[in-house]
C-alpha cells in the first residue's frame, strides 16, 4: 500500500524569512486558497507572536472555507524561567485558534547553553512545558515540534538530541520534524539520523523533514529523509526562505510523484497545477522567475541545442527526464546560434509557418548570420516570425515608417524637468499620417506618438502595451560605436511577446523592436479575424490586401 506522505507548506512563515519578501494579509490569504486547491495538507500561516498581521492572517484564515489544508500556527517554546500560562508566545498560539500548532525547540546542546544560556535540563522543561501546555488548549490542536539544528545536534550530542525530542513527544507532540535549521547537512547524514530516530519513536508519532539549501542539498536531503522514514515534508514552493532558501516543495512533490512508486500525496489531477502555483507564488511575492528551476522553470524544458531539438522531435524522452505537462509545464524550443534545422522546424511548426527545407534552411543561414552581428532571438519570438515571413516574400506591413525624431527638451534652472518629445511620419495605405508625443523617455514617447498615427487606423492596438524593456550593449569594447541590443516585451489580454532591434543608435533599436511589435499585435489581430488564414502551413496564408512594402529591418529576401 502507497505510504501517505503529509505535505506542510511554510512559504508563509519560513518563505517569508527570505531576503525582499514581504506579504501583505491579503497576499497570506490569496497564496493560502492556492496551497489549498493544490492540495497542501498544512499550512503554516505565520508566527502570531511576531507581528499583528501575522495574528490577524488567523482569524482571516478561518473565514477561507478551505477544502482540504488545515492551517498551522508557529511559535516557539516558553521563555526560560516563566511558567508557560505566563508565555505571550504560547498565549498567542492558544488565541490563532489553529487546527495545528507548531512550536520550535533547541535541539543542539550549544544552543541551549550558549544562545538561550539555559541549563540542558531547563532547556528540556521548556520543550516539555510548552508542548503539554498547547496539548491541553481546549481546542486541542495537534501539536508538530519542530526541533531546531537537530542535525547538527545529533553529530555533537546524539543522547541529548534524541532527549529533546523523546521530551516533545511524551509531552504529547504529534509529529517531531527533525530540522536541519543551518542547511549545511549531508544526505547520508540525514539518512542516519533519521532511520535512528524512526527506530527510537513511538511509531504512534510521526516523524518529519525541514531542510534549508545551504548546502544546495535540501530536495536530496528531503528524499534521504522520506526514504527512511520521514512522514511529513516541510518546505516552501519555490524554495523561498531565509539565506539560501528553504527546501522547495515544487522539487520534492514533483520528485516523490514521479521518481517513486508508493507515495501517495497530491490527489489524481494535482501534480499539473505545481507550475501554476509556483508562477502565482513567483507573481504575488514580486519575484523574477527562476528559469533554470527544476520541473516548474520556463527553462525546465527548453531546448537550444541543435542535436536536442532533434532528438526531442523523434521521441520526447531523449532529452526530457518527465513529461512537461505531468507538472503542468510545457516544452520550449529556442532559436540562436546553436540551433540547427530542427529548431528552426520546430518553431515554424509552432507558429504554424511553411516547413519548406529551402525556406528553413535560409531561415537558419539568416538567424546564425543576424546572431552573429548580435540579434538575439531566444527573448524574441514575434520579431522571429516577421523575420520568417519576411525571408518567405510574404510580409506585408501594415504601415511604412517614413521618419521619426527624438529630442530631449527641458530648460536649465530650478526644477529642471526634462521631457523627451518624439516626432513620427507613417503612411498607412495612401494616408500619411505625422505625429508629436511627449514621454518619459524615448520609448515612451516614441511608443505614444506611433500610437496616436496608428490607433485612428487599427483601433486594436489600443489593447497593446509596452511592460518591458531591456537595453544591451554587445561590444562594449567598441566605446560609441558599441551596438545595442534593445528587447522589448509587450501584451495584450492573452499573449505576451518579445521584439528585438540592434543598431549603433539605441533609439534606432527601440524603435525596430517597437515597430515589430506593432506589426505582431496587427498581424495576430489579422489572423483571428480571419484576414489571413491560420492554417498549418504558412504557405496557405494568404497575402494581406496590398499595403505599402515594408520599411524596416533589411532583410533581403
Ligand atoms: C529556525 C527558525 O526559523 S525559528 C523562527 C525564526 N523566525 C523569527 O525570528 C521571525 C519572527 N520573530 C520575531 O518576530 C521576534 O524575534 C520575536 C517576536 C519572536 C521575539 O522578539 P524579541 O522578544 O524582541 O526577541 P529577539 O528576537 O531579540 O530574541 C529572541 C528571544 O527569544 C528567545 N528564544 C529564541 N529561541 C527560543 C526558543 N526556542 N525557546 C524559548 N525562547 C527562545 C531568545 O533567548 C531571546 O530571548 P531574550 O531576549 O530573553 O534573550
Ligand atoms: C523551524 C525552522 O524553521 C528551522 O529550524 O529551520
Amino acid at each position: 500500500m502507497a505510504r501517505r506522505i503529509t505535505l506542510y507548506d511554510t512559504t508563509l512563515r519560513d518563505g517569508s524569512q527570505g531576503e525582499g519578501i514581504n506579504f501583505s494579509l491579503q497576499d497570506k490569504l490569496l497564496v493560502t486558497r492556492r496551497l489549498d486547491e493544490l492540495g497542501i495538507d498544512l499550512i503554516e500561516g505565520g508566527y502570531p507572536l511576531s507581528n499583528p498581521k501575522d495574528a490577524e492572517y488567523f482569524r482571516a484564515a478561518r473565514e477561507l472555507d478551505l477544502k482540504h489544508a488545515r492551517i498551522a500556527a508557529f511559535g516557539m517554546t516558553r521563555r526560560k524561567g516563566i511558567d508557560p500560562s505566563r508565555d505571550v508566545g504560547l498565549r498567542a498560539l492558544v488565541e490563532a485558534l489553529t487546527p495545528v500548532v507548531t512550536v520550535v525547540g533547541k535541539s543542539w546542546d550549544l544552543h541551549a547553553t550558549e544562545v538561550l544560556e539555559v541549563s540542558l535540563e531547563e532547556n528540556l522543561a521548556m520543550i516539555a512545558d510548552s508542548v503539554a501546555f498547547l496539548k491541553a488548549a481546549a481546542h486541542r490542536p495537534e501539536l508538530v515540534y519542530d526541533a531546531e539544528h537537530f542535525f547538527d545536534g545529533y553529530r555533537h550530542n546524539p543522547d541529548y538530541a534524541l532527549r529533546t525530542i523523546h521530551a516533545a513527544a511524551e509531552a504529547g507532540a504529534n509529529w517531531i520534524v527533525l530540522c536541519d535549521t543551518n542547511g549545511g547537512a549531508l544526505p547520508e547524514q540525514v539518512a542516519r539520523a533519521v532511520a535512528a530516530v524512526r527506530a527510537a519513536l513511538p511509531a504512534t508519532v510521526g516523524l518529519g523533514i525541514h531542510t534549508h539549501n545551504d548546502g544546495d542539498l535540501a530536495v536530496a536531503n528531503t528524499l534521504a529523509a522520506v526514504l527512511n522514514g520521514a512522514d511529513q515534508v516541510q518546505g516552501t514552493i519555490n524554495g523561498i526562505g531565509e539565506r539560501c532558501g528553504n527546501v522547495d516543495l515544487c522539487s520534492v512533490i514533483a520528485n516523490l510523484a514521479l521518481k517513486y512508486d508508493g507515495f501517495d500525496l497530491l490527489q489524481p489531477g494535482r501534480l499539473a497545477k505545481l507550475t501554476e502555483v509556483s508562477r502565482y507564488v513567483y507573481e504575488i511575492a514580486n519575484l523574477n522567475l527562476r528559469n533554470g528551476q527544476a520541473f516548474v522553470g520556463p527553462s525546465a524544458f527548453a531546448h537550444k541545442g541543435g542535436m536536442h531539438v532533434h532528438g526531442v522531435r523523434k521521441v520526447a524522452s531523449s532529452y526530457e527526464h518527465i513529461n512537461p505537462e505531468l507538472v503542468g509545464n510545457e516544452r520550449r524550443v529556442l532559436v540562436s546560434e546553436l540551433s540547427g534545422k530542427s529548431n528552426i522546424a520546430e518553431k515554424m511548426k509552432e507558429y504554424r509557418l511553411d516547413s519548406d527545407p529551402a525556406l528553413m534552411a535560409k531561415v537558419l543561414d539568416t538567424v546564425q548570420d543576424l546572431e552573429n552581428q548580435g540579434w538575439q532571438f531566444e527573448a524574441a519570438e514575434a520579431s522571429f516570425v516577421l523575420l520568417v515571413e519576411k525571408l518567405a516574400g510574404r510580409f506585408r506591413p501594415h504601415f511604412e515608417c517614413l521618419s521619426y525624431r527624438v529630442a530631449v527638451v527641458g530648460e536649465r534652472g530650478a526644477g529642471f524637468a526634462p521631457v523627451t518629445e518624439a516626432t513620427v511620419k507613417v503612411k498607412v495605405g495612401e494616408v500619411v499620417e505625422f505625429t508629436v508625443s511627449e514621454g518619459d523617455g524615448p520609448v515612451n514617447a516614441l511608443d505614444s506618438a506611433l500610437r496616436k498615427a496608428l490607433e485612428p487606423h487599427f483601433p486594436v492596438l489600443a489593447e497593446m502595451r509596452l511592460v518591458d524593456f531591456k537595453v544591451r550593449v554587445i561590444n562594449e569594447r567598441a566605446a560609441t560605436a558599441a551596438r545595442v541590443r534593445v528587447v522589448i516585451e509587450s501584451r495584450d489580454h492573452d499573449a505576451l511577446w518579445g521584439t528585438i532591434g540592434v543598431s549603433e543608435n539605441m533609439i534606432d533599436a527601440s524603435w525596430q523592436a517597437l515597430v515589430d511589435a506593432f506589426e505582431h499585435k496587427l498581424a495576430k489581430e489579422d489572423r483571428r479575424s480571419g484576414l489571413v488564414s491560420a492554417s498549418t502551413s504558412t504557405s496557405t496564408l494568404a497575402p494581406l490586401p496590398a499595403r505599402p512594402a515594408a520599411a524596416s529591418p533589411a532583410v533581403s529576401t
